[in-house]
């Protein structure tokens, strides 16, 4: 994808000029010879970097107006002034207000390609930051070595050079969206934005000014998340929760690739690519007419599938182990060693919530271990909820995982969830856990071993 930068400058020698430099660069350059063109030319697609003439005859707005105007609307759009020979002063103010860097007339092309170089990598640097920062505490590493992992893996590395839809399915909190990000870094439009847009969040009536944008006037536009994807990827987030009508819209943008903003009249042409993530099955969501069927065949060139986090309990003490680092790095907690009979309940939970729950629980115990540098993470320091069989289920029953074992091994993973949940229950308190449930402590911690259960 070619980037694309807009040249403002009255004289048409210039104008050609700075385009001609930057196109044998391998940039896609357009130009306009006034504030009006250049607003036009905005309006029709955001550039990613401007660059600006201080002084333009016959314009409405002279550059620093103009620059005002764009920085207000705009902010993230970097902008470089050409400067008169004798004008630096202006310049220098310009850079005051908001522009990025300036270059003086006469330039040489080394200079003004040096300048766009920077300007672009610099505002590619802010864009990730403010990126990591939504995502803060989100890793950008898919772990896990386990064969569903690794399959997932394999089929990221083929699907992500394509340009290829993709749609990705899984259970909450599994990582479709890492596996979404991981198919971005992982493609040929990696410095290009990654937009998130969540459809589950939205209302029918926010829904599209999200998207799309809205046209008005310097306070009331706004930059829809197709824009703002421009030459890179827009990730939807929970895309059956799109209403009808938004779906229809969509569709016609995958068909031309262009929309038209809220409010507005005009086209805008994007260059995106589009991956959504769902949870639910989306065949029974076309079934029951609340998706479309064409827009469904269309976001799915590529299906994905995550799975769930009981699928691959092997990954587990890894994920804690990353998960450690992870926030001991982000919030300065210590680093603490799990005892086996906690990761022992870890592995045997069911995960409703998956790696995202599992997550939140490594936190948890980080903060709950205080500050003893000593201190071992034990099956007793879990929430009574991690580990208990029933009650966790969405549904409330249980059990499914069982279903098509042998009646053998069954058995033993119920009786060592059973029991590791009701350990949760009293705290860890195995005298108690002992009476509960009807057992001689002895006999009750020689079960525990014999069912792999460290207490
Ligand atoms: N394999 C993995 N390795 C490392 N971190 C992971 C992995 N899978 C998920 N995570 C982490 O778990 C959390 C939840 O993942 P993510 O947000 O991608 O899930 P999701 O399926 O998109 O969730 P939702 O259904 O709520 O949209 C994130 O912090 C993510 O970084």
């Amino acid at each position: 994808m070619a980037t694309d930068i807009l040249i403002v400058d009255d004289e048409a020698d210039i104008r050609d000029l700075v385009a001609g430099i930057l196109e044998d660069e391998g940039h896609g350059a357009r130009t306009a010879k006034d504030s009006d063109t250049a607003l036009a030319a905005v309006e029709q697609r955001r550039p990613q970097l401007i660059f600006l003439d201080i002084w333009m005859q016959g314009s409405r707005l002279d550059g620093l107006q103009l620059l005002d105007v764009l920085k207000t609307a705009h902010p993230e759009v970097p902008v470089v002034m050409i400067s008169g020979h004798g004008n630096i002063e202006t310049a220098v103010a310009a850079i005051r207000r908001g522009a990025y860097d300036f270059i003086e007339k006469p330039f040489k092309a080394d200079r003004l390609v040096l300048v766009a170089d920077r300007a672009l990598e610099a505002s590619r640097l802010k864009r990730e930051v403010n990126e990591l920062r939504q995502i803060s505490g989100t890793a950008t590493r898919l772990v896990g070595r386990s064969s569903a992992v690794n399959q997932l893996r394999q089929v990221i590395e083929k699907s992500a050079p394509t340009n290829s839809r993709i749609m990705v399915a899984g259970p909450p909190g599994a990582g479709k969206e890492l596996a979404a990000r991981t198919i971005h870094q992982l493609s040929t439009r990696s410095k290009g934005p990654f937009v998130v847009v969540n459809a589950a969040s939205l209302t029918p009536e926010t829904m599209e000014p999200e998207l799309f944008g809205v046209e008005g006037d310097a306070r009331t536009r706004k930059v829809g998340a197709l824009e703002e994807a421009h030459g890179g990827t827009l990730f939807i987030d929970e895309v059956a929760d799109m209403p009808r009508e938004t779906q229809g819209k969509i569709l016609r943008v995958l068909v031309d690739q262009s929309f038209v903003r809220v409010g507005g009249a005009t086209k805008v042409h994007v260059d995106v690519r589009i991956i959504s993530s769902t949870a639910r099955d989306l065949a029974m969501e076309v079934a029951d007419g609340h998706f479309r069927e064409d827009l469904l065949h269309r976001l799915s060139v590529v299906p994905i599938r995550v799975p769930a986090l009981s699928e691959r309990r092997e990954d587990i003490p890894e994920l804690v182990e990353h998960f450690q680092a992870q926030i001991s790095q982000a919030t300065g907690l210590q680093r603490r060693i799990v005892g086996d009979d906690a990761m022992a309940v870890l592995q045997s939970h069911e995960w409703p919530g998956n790696v995202r729950q599992l997550r939140n629980n490594v936190e948890r115990l980080m903060i709950l271990a205080g500050g003893e540098p000593e201190a071992v993470i034990s099956a007793d320091m879990l929430p009574p909820e991690i580990g208990a069989l029933v009650p966790t289920r969405p549904n409330g029953q249980g059990g499914e995982h069982l279903m098509g074992l042998p009646l053998r091994e069954a058995r033993e993973i119920f009786e060592r969830e059973y029991l590791v949940a009701q350990i949760n229950r009293f705290g860890g308190n195995i005298s108690r856990t002992a009476e509960f449930v009807g057992m001689e402590r002895s006999a009750l911690h020689r079960k525990l071993k014999s069912l792999g259960v460290g207490a």
